[in-house]
């Protein structure tokens, strides 16, 4: 645990750790040896004694006022650290995620950073403020009682070097599976909140299926998990934590009777097995204390290790610089696998150029692979084998924020700030002029939306775009595009959204994008796939065709088996509805 929390530290705060626990450890041995010191001082006091006393007593003092300095030294080192524990936590785990792949953030994984670095983060904190201090002084106190024990009577410093062994391995055992249960326990809570995301999300369509009345199977599975875990986690942990009290007190019961043995023997004098009770009866307490604390400490390391856990996870390998562009606007794959788990390839040795500024459309069955190439140009993941190069250089050559620069996504989970519609669309380019984002949303038709709007420009849209409809968010979304005027663009266009209106706008902004860009579209529409300078035809993991509209009819394959069926499909026209025409050059 102290090797988690010195790495989450790191080396600017080594020393501070160091420094605190050499404190947290002086204190914990003094505080034995200002404990030890009380039978020498009562041991005088029961003879009459009065001058030895005095002294002993004066050396107590002394050493009770280094055991005071040094636990207020130990306290506010452990406070400051746990502040710098906060603060480099919630920096380091926010500079990490943003260089963490984006095909990471699964809603499992979303879920876990959610509760890590809340929770979790405030539990870690507590690890230097409260929880290190009684369990460290509650070992080491005991253990220099006995090397005092020792001293004053070998017998009984046997006795308690006997029993601390035991008192240990209970206390470990009990905030083991303090430990495991609540690692059970968290997993089960991570599931359930994830279901309740889930269940607050898709609420529309459970609605639609009538499904959310009758109760929702898998958060209230999630939900039943959650309260068994919990339920074992007590049922397993609270006779050991028991346990782990009934032996510190057998302990102090076996030294009282090896003391009263020695004494009723008259091998030891009753006057100083006064003094040695009172010793051991110090020797118990902060391993009571310790124990109390030894299951909380444990929870906080099984958070430290989920929080290591995700600022383990590799970060994106990115070079210091990118290499120079040798093909501007280009887009390559170059025999490129790719799977998203191991085994399970979607993408087999694919190989296909795009040329700069013209348009090709990537058509398929479902599953088929097509978002997953744009996926993979736009870098959410990095492919097995092969190479993918954007603008001549492999995508893993570029940084982030170059290989950003020379793309505009424009996909079909498109979401909308909570904020106005212009500045929603200036995005794309935050320095454009008032007129260049008008112009853009002109293009892409947000202007005509604008129009109906009641707040026009300022009206703000819904956290994730919520008030817009799906076609109106795409709408945006090419807006965005275009104002941002990157070398390529990759557009899915989502079917779902594409209206006869949304549809024509978007053709209209597809000929806008092309004058400057190179375009790779997931192409659902007709007018589209016929425009496009090139067609890709994506099949079984590879691709199973490539050629103009009419060369790919004329081959009569797959291209012409898929255009058969979708043209007597509804997602299919052959005629375009857009007054304008199709898209065109
Ligand atoms: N994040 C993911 N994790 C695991 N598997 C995925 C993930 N995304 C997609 N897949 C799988 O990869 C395969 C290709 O998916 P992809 O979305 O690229 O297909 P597509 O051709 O775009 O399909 P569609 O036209 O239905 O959108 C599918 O089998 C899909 O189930």
């Amino acid at each position: 645990m102290i090797r988690d929390l010195a790495r989450i530290l790191g080396p600017a705060h080594r020393g501070a750790l160091r420094t605190y626990l050499a404190w947290l450890v002086g204190y914990a041995v003094l505080q034995g040896v200002s404990m030890a010191l009380l039978v020498p001082v009562l041991d005088a006091l029961l003879r009459g004694d009065t001058g030895q006393a005095l002294r002993w007593l004066a050396v107590m003092a002394v050493v009770v006022t280094a055991t005071c300095v040094a636990r207020y030294v130990q306290a506010m080192k452990g406070f400051g650290l746990s502040l710098v524990t906060l603060g480099t936590l919630h920096d380091r785990l926010g500079d990490h995620v943003a260089r963490l792949p984006l095909g990471w953030f699964t809603t499992e994984t979303t879920g876990r950073l959610s509760r890590s670095a809340t929770g979790g983060v405030q539990s870690v904190t507590t690890v230097t403020a409260h929880l290190l201090a009684p369990v460290v002084s509650g070992v080491l106190t005991p253990a220099t009682i006995a090397v005092a024990l020792f001293v004053f009577d070998w017998r009984l410093g046997v006795t308690a070097v006997l029993c601390a062994p035991l008192i240990l391995l209970t206390h470990r055992w009990s905030a083991a599976a303090v430990g495991r249960g609540e690692e059970r326990a968290d997993a089960a809570a991570t599931v359930a909140a994830s279901r309740v995301v889930e269940y607050a999300r898709n609420q529309q369509t459970l609605r639609a299926f009538g499904r959310a009345s009758g109760g929702y199977r898998p958060l209230e599975d999630a939900i039943a998990a959650q309260r068994t875990a919990g339920g074992r986690w007590l049922a397993e942990t609270f006779p050991k934590i028991l346990s782990g009290g009934l032996v510190v007190q057998l302990s102090f019961a076996a030294l009282i009777t090896v003391g009263t043995l020695l004494a009723v023997d008259g091998s030891i004098e009753p006057v100083r097995l006064v003094a040695l009770l009172a010793l051991t009866a110090r020797f118990t307490g902060p391993l009571s204390e310790a124990a109390a604390r030894a299951g909380a400490l444990r929870m906080a390391g099984n958070d430290l290790r989920r929080l290591v856990e995700i600022l383990d996870e590799p970060p994106l390998a990115e070079p210091e610089e990118s290499r120079p562009l040798t093909a501007p606007g280009e887009i390559e794959f170059d025999r490129v696998g790719f799977g998203y788990r191991p085994g399970e390839p979607v993408l087999r040795d694919v190989s296909f150029r795009v040329p700069a500024r013209t348009m090709t459309a990537v058509v398929g069955p479902s599953g088929a692979g097509k978002t997953t190439l744009t996926r993979l140009i736009a870098r959410f993941f990095d492919v097995d084998s092969g190479s993918v190069r954007v603008g001549g250089v492999d995508v893993r050559q570029l940084t982030g924020e170059d290989l950003m620069s020379q793309l505009s996504l424009v996909f079909q989970d498109v979401y909308l700030f909570n904020d106005t519609l212009e500045a929603n669309i200036r995005v794309g380019r935050p320095d454009a002029s008032d007129a260049e984002v008008r112009e853009a949303a002109r293009l892409a038709g947000v202007d005509e939306l604008v129009a109906r709007l009641p707040r026009g420009w300022e009206t703000r849209v819904g956290e994730g775009g919520m008030s817009l409809s799906g076609g109106e968010r795409q709408r945006v979304s090419v807006a965005r595009a275009i104002l941002k005027r990157a070398p390529i663009v990759l557009l899915d266009e989502a079917t779902a959204a594409l209206d006869p209106e949304n549809e024509r706008y978007v053709q209209r902004a597809l000929r806008t994008l092309m004058e400057h860009s190179t375009l790779l579209v997931i192409a659902h529409k007709l007018p589209t796939v016929v425009a496009a300078d090139r067609i890709l035809v994506l099949d079984g993991g590879g691709v199973a065709e490539v050629g103009t509209h009419e060369e790919l009819l004329a081959a009569g394959g797959r291209y012409t088996a898929f255009w058969n069926e979708r043209r007597r499909g509804d997602g299919w026209r052959l005629v375009p509805t857009a007054p304008e025409g199709g898209v065109g050059r």
